[in-house]
């Protein structure tokens, strides 16, 4: 697990051997609900998201992002695993092209359609993402598996906007949208582990939080979803942006926490 480089991990949509930094606590993982281990000194999760602080969407040629203006403590998470105040920066999904895979966790090598990612950086400790993001301690992201059942009202905002940035690069205002109607009924189940980000700079410095509870989104919300493209407007090669996930890393013997026993 001290693998420095990866060359074996052509990752599908990052062409190339991808450097690992350190390489001994990558995410995602697949989480092994028995092995997992009851931490009593785990609290809930206190989220305070303020709807106002809501800016824009994009299409990053990846996925979308809905960014969060994170210039004050306006929209934060606190308690769970975490010491300090974070602030929400973006949220973002990862998908697959059919709801039989997507996800970037798995629960017992169990896969979902999709992943939810709320990303939130260490406002105690540093003044920026970009300097969070280098550090240990400097981000904490919730993870939310997504299954394919009943519409989620909340979330047709946010598929309604997604037209209109169908190619790379493209952006819109978006606006008092709340995340937190995006998280589950019971935010008091979770599992946590020190892990990485999934894409590039992939650095080593996200406490994971991935809530036990999953949403239920429709399978027409998950097709808008796929409708989206890699590509931008000018490229010949239309490219459907689906399968935006990264393949579950080694533990090396890391321990997942649960908040639950
Ligand atoms: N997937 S994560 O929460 O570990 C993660 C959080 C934040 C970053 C830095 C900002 N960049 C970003 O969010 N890029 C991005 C998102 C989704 C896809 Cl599919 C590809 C690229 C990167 C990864
Ligand atoms: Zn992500």
């Amino acid at each position: 697990c001290s693998s420095k480089y990866v060359l074996s991990q052509m990752h599908p949509m990052w062409q190339g051997p991808l450097v690992v930094p350190g390489g001994d606590r990558q995410s995602p993982i697949d989480i092994v609900v028995r092995k997992s281990v009851f931490d009593s000194e785990l609290k809930p999760l206190l989220t305070n998201y303020d709807p106002r602080t809501c800016q824009q969407i994009w299409n990053n040629g990846y996925s979308f992002l809905v960014e969060y203006d994170d210039t004050a403590d306006k929209s934060t998470l606190e308690g769970g695993p975490l010491q300090d105040k974070f602030r929400l920066c973006q949220f973002h999904f990862h998908w697959g092209e059919s709801n039989a895979w997507g996800s970037e966790h798995t629960l017992d090598r169990r896969l979902f359609p999709a992943e939810l990612h709320l990303v939130h950086w260490n406002s105690n400790k540093y003044s920026l993402f970009e300097e969070a993001v280098m550090e240990e301690n400097g981000l904490a992201v919730i993870g939310v598996f997504l299954k394919v059942g009943k519409r989620h009202e909340g979330l047709q905002k946010l598929v309604d906007a997604l037209p209109a940035i169908r190619h790379k690069g493209s952006v819109v205002e978006f606006t008092k949208f709340d995340p937190a109607c995006l998280l589950p009924t019971n935010t008091d189940d979770y599992w946590t582990y020190h892990g990485s980000l999934t894409t590039p700079p992939l650095t080593e410095s996200v406490t994971w939080i991935v809530m036990k509870q999953h949403i239920e989104v429709s399978h027409d919300q998950l097709a808008v979803f796929r409708s989206l493209l890699f590509t931008s407007a000018e490229e010949e090669i239309q490219r459907s942006m689906v399968n935006n996930f990264r393949v579950q890393q080694p533990l090396c013997g890391r321990t997942v926490r649960s908040s639950f026993s």
